[in-house]
């Protein structure tokens, strides 16, 4: 899984017109995740959320669910349903790399719904930096884009506000960035 992730790091490279292994080299050394999710049949599926919204606060995720279905994405203020396909894995972008493209790749708002019919299973990669690299977007898309629009931090930083202070949600990136702003040691 880490090597498809890090072949996935190549092609976002390429389309950001960085150099093809930036984003691969500073993966490699990466301590990635892996969930499984468990929901169990709910009779009242409109009264309970089986993951609430959220974007991962990791870099990529990869995920494979079973053929029940649940996971939506929020677009246009719309939840929409990302239908199981056998054979298909579902990717999607986390807060940490959206740091890391200069806010050129937004990670996305995501759910899981349960259901009353039938239990379901997921399993989640999360691709992350190693914990006390310096997450900051490539110097030259710094300069190209004239400006940076996050504060350096560390995955482990991240990984202790969502642990410690700051359930993941929709606006964790946005409430980290002022909880680094206004931590007294920077
Ligand atoms: O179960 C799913 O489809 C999504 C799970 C998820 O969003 C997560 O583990 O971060
Ligand atoms: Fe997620």
């Amino acid at each position: 899984m880490k090597e498809l992730g890090l072949k996935v790091m190549e092609v976002i490279g390429i389309s950001l017109g960085v150099d093809r292994m930036h984003y691969r080299e500073f993966f490699e050394d990466g301590c990635s995740i892996m969930r499984c999710n468990y929901y169990p049949s709910c009779q009242h599926p409109e009264d309970a959320l089986g993951t609430g919204p959220h974007c991962d606060p990791t870099s990529l995720t990869i995920l494979h669910q079973d053929q029940v279905g649940g996971l939506q994405v929020l677009t246009n203020n719309k939840w929409h349903c990302v239908p199981p396909r056998p054979n298909a894995f579902v990717v999607n972008i986390g807060d940490t790399f959206t740091a890391l493209s200069n806010g050129k790749y937004k990670s996305c708002v995501h759910r899981a719904v349960v259901n009353e019919r039938k239990e379901r299973r997921s399993l989640a990669f999360f691709l992350c930096p190693k914990e006390d690299k310096v997450v900051r977007a490539p110097e030259d898309m710094i300069v190209r884009d004239g400006t940076k629009h996050y504060p350096d931090f560390t995955w482990s930083d991240l990984l202790l506000f969502t642990q410690n202070y700051y359930r993941a949600d929709h606006a964790t990136l946005h409430n980290f960035t002022n909880w680094i702003l206004s931590s007294p040691t920077t």
